[in-house]
C-alpha cells in the first residue's frame, strides 16, 4: 500500500517540478498559485515524512554515532523480518550477529504506530589526485513513518532507538585492536584511516607481576577515571587521562597496557607515529578513533626525534627550503618521512581536538625517560607517570603463582635474598619459571631460576670488578698525568722566576750604572761651572789691579801681545 502512495507521491512531485519550471518563464503569475496548492496536494495524498542518517557527517570527518546507534539497533530488532542479511560474529563467538544488508527495508512497531527503515549505499567517484581514483562509497538509514505520528517518533520512538541500539552495540561488541594504515589507503573504496584484528590478549592485572600496592593504586586510578564523565565535566577538563609508563625492556609495559584495556574493556589503538606523514593525519587519526579506547605509542623515544626536533626546526627548515630549491618541480613531495612535530603531538594530547568523543586513555611507553621533552610528559600530558622496574619478591610471587601454582616454597627465601642483590627483568623470570616440557616441576623451574640469578650475579660482580680496575687504572693515570702536570708547572714556574731575577738584576745594574753615568756628568758640570767662576774671579780681579797702576798697565799690556 506504501509503495503504491509512495508512487502517486513521486507522479505529484513530478508535477510540482513542472510548476517549479514554469514560474521560471512565469515570475509572477498564477504558477505561484499552483506550485503553492500542488504542495498542499502532495502532503495530503502522500502523507509520510522521511529522515536520512547518512553514515558520514561532518564532511566525511567522522561516522556518525547515531548510524552506528541505528544499525545497532535494526540488527537486533528488525532482522527476523529483513529478507537480505549479513552476518558477523558477536562476542559470543558461537553465534552470528544478524544485520540488515544494503538496499534492504525493514518495518518496526512501536506504541501502535508502524515504521519504516530502508539502506542504501551509493558509489561516486573519490575527489582525490590518483591517476586511478577508487569510487567513494556512502552508505545511509532512510527512515518513513506517517505524518500522524510525527509527535510520538520526535517525542519517544526516536530515543528509544537510540538507546536500544547503544545497549545492543555494548552487548555485541567484541574488542578491538586497531593499528593505523598509511594515508594512500585513506580514500576510496573501502576507505579507511584504521584496521583492525580482534583484540584477545590474556593479560590481566592477575597476571601482571609488580608491587601488589603500586597494583591497587593503577587500578584504583583506573576505575576513577572510567566513572569520572560527571567528575571531569565539572572540573572542565576533557575525559582523558595520559599514562608514561618507562622502565627498561621486559619489565611489563606492554602487558600492562594490555591489561588496562582488559580492565576497562577498552579497544586499543596502536598508532605507528612514524608511517604519519603530518600533523594534519595525526588529527585525522584522532577523531577517526571511538570512545572507551586507549591510544598507545609505543617506544616514543624512537617513534620521531621528539627531543632534538624543537631546537633543530630552524636548522632542518633552512636545509629543507635550500634541497627544495635543487629538487627538479614535481618531486618535492616525495619526500616520505614523517614531518610529525612535538607541537602536532602536544596538540593531539592536549589541545583543542583531544577532547573530541571522552573517555580516551593516552599511553606512551619508552625506555629512556630521561630523552623525552619535558613539555611532552608533563601533568596534564601524561598525567601519571608509572614506573615499570625489575622484578621483586612481591612480583616474583605472582609469576610463582601464576606459572606453578606455588604460593610458598622452601626455595622462597634463598629468591628473596638473591632478589635483593641482583636485577632481573619479570620477562628473565618469567622464562625461567615456565615448564617447558612435561617433566618440569616447580623444583626444578625454582632451581633454574636460582641458577639464572647466581650467574646474573656472578657477571654482575665480575663487571663491577672490571669497572672498578679500569676506575683504579684511570684514578692512577689521572694522578700520574696531575703529578706530571704539577711538576711541569713547577718547571715551568721556576724557569720564568730566574728569568724574572735575572731579568730584575739586570735591569737593577742597568739602573745603577745610568744613575751613576748620570752623577758623575753632573759632578763634571759642576766642576766645569767652579772652574769658569773660578776664571771669572780671577780675570775681574786682574782688571781691578790693573785700573790700581795706571803705567803699569799699558807695560803689561804690550808684554802680553
Ligand atoms: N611485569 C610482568 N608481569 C608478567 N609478565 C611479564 C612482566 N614483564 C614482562 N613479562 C613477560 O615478559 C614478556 C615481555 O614483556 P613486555 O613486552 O610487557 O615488556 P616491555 O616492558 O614492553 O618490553 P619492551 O620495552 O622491550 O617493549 C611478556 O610477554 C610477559 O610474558
Ligand atoms: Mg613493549
Amino acid at each position: 500500500m506504501r509503495e503504491q502512495w509512495a508512487n502517486l507521491g513521486s507522479a505529484i512531485a513530478s508535477l510540482m517540478f513542472l510548476g517549479a519550471v514554469l514560474s521560471k518563464f512565469f515570475p509572477f503569475g498564477p504558477e505561484i498559485i499552483i506550485t503553492k496548492y500542488l504542495h498542499k496536494l502532495a502532503s495530503f495524498i502522500y502523507p509520510y515524512v522521511q529522515i536520512k542518517i547518512p553514515e558520514y557527517t561532518g564532511e566525511r570527518m567522522k561516522r556518525s554515532e547515531a548510524f552506528t546507534a541505528i544499525e545497532a539497533y535494526l540488527s537486533a530488532s528488525c532482522s527476523q523480518r529483513a529478507n537480505k542479511l549479513k552476518g558477523d560474529l558477536g562476542k559470543d563467538s558461537s553465534k552470528l550477529v544478524l544485520s540488515m544488508d544494503d538496499h534492504e527495508e525493514v518495518t518496526d512497531e512501536f506504541g501502535g504506530a508502524k515504521f519504516w527503515w530502508s539502506s542504501t549505499k551509493s558509489t561516486r567517484q573519490a575527489q582525490t589526485l590518483s591517476i586511478y581514483p577508487a569510487p567513494e562509497e556512502t552508505r545511509s538509514y532512510h527512515f518513513t513513518f506517517h505524518k500522524r505520528n510525527r509527535q510520538l517518533v520526535l517525542d519517544s520512538y526516536l530515543s528509544h532507538v537510540l538507546k536500544e541500539g547503544r545497549e545492543v552495540a555494548v552487548r555485541n561488541r567484541r574488542r578491538k585492536l586497531y593499528c593505523n594504515n598509511p594515508s594512500s589507503n585513506w580514500h576510496g573504496y573501502k576507505s579507511s584511516v584504521w584496521s583492525h584484528v580482534l583484540f584477545e590478549h590474556p593479560s590481566s592485572f592477575d597476571t601482571l607481576a609488580m608491587d601488589p600496592g603500586k597494583k591497587l593504586e593503577i587500578k584504583k586510578d583506573l576505575d576513577a577515571f572510567r566513572k569520572g564523565k560527571d567528575y571531569y565535566a565539572k572540573i572542565g577538563k576533557a575525559w582523558k587521562r595520559g599514562y608514561l609508563l618507562y622502565g627498561p625492556p621486559g619489565t611489563g609495559k606492554s602487558s600492562m597496557i594490555v591489561a588496562m584495556a582488559n580492565f576497562l574493556d577498552y579497544d586499543v589503538y596502536d598508532l605507528e607515529l612514524t608511517t604519519v606523514k603530518n600533523n594534519v593525519e595525526l588529527r585525522k587519526l584522532f577523531i577517526e578513533t571511538t570512545g572507551k579506547s586507549i591510544i598507545v605509542i609505543e617506544d616514543i623515544d624512537c617513534s620521531l626525534d621528539l627531543t632534538g626536533k624543537r631546537k633543530q626546526k630552524g636548522k632542518k627548515e633552512e636545509g629543507a627550503s635550500e634541497d627544495k630549491k635543487n629538487l627538479p618541480p614535481g618531486q618535492e613531495e616525495k619526500d616520505e618521512s614523517s614531518k610529525v612535530t612535538l607541537s602536532g603531538l602536544l596538540n593531539f594530547i592536549d589541545g583543542i581536538w583531544s577532547a573530541c568523543g571522552g573517555e580516551r586513555l593516552i599511553v606512551f611507553t619508552t625506555n629512556h625517560i630521561e630523552k623525552l621533552d619535558p613539555a611532552l610528559i608533563r601533568r596534564g600530558r601524561m598525567d601519571k607517570h608509572i614506573e615499570m622496574s625489575y622484578c621483586c619478591f612481591g612480583a616474583f610471587k605472582v609469576l610463582a603463582k601464576n606459572y606453578l601454582d606455588v604460593d610458598s616454597h622452601p626455595m622462597f627465601d634463598t629468591i628473596r635474598d638473591l632478589m635483593e642483590e641482583v636485577k632481573i627483568t619479570p620477562a628473565d623470570v618469567a622464562e625461567n619459571l615456565m615448564r617447558k616440557s612435561g617433566d618440569e616441576d616447580a623444583d626444578s623451574c625454582l632451581k633454574n631460576l636460582i641458577q639464572a640469578m647466581n650467574k646474573a650475579r656472578e657477571e654482575e660482580a665480575s663487571k663491577q670488578a672490571q669497572a672498578s680496575t679500569e676506575e683504579i687504572v684511570e684514578g692512577e693515570e689521572e694522578k700520574s698525568g696531575a703529578k706530571e702536570e704539577e711538576a711541569s708547572k713547577q718547571a715551568r714556574a721556576s724557569t720564568e722566576e730566574i728569568v724574572e731575577g735575572e731579568e730584575e738584576k739586570s735591569g737593577a745594574k742597568e739602573e745603577e750604572a745610568s744613575k751613576q753615568a748620570q752623577a758623575s756628568r753632573e759632578e763634571i758640570v759642576e766642576g766645569e761651572e767652579v772652574s769658569a767662576a773660578k776664571e771669572e774671579g780671577a780675570s775681574k780681579q786682574a782688571v781691578r789691579t790693573g785700573e790700581m797702576n795706571g803705567e803699569d798697565e799699558s807695560g803689561s799690556r804690550a808684554d802680553g801681545v
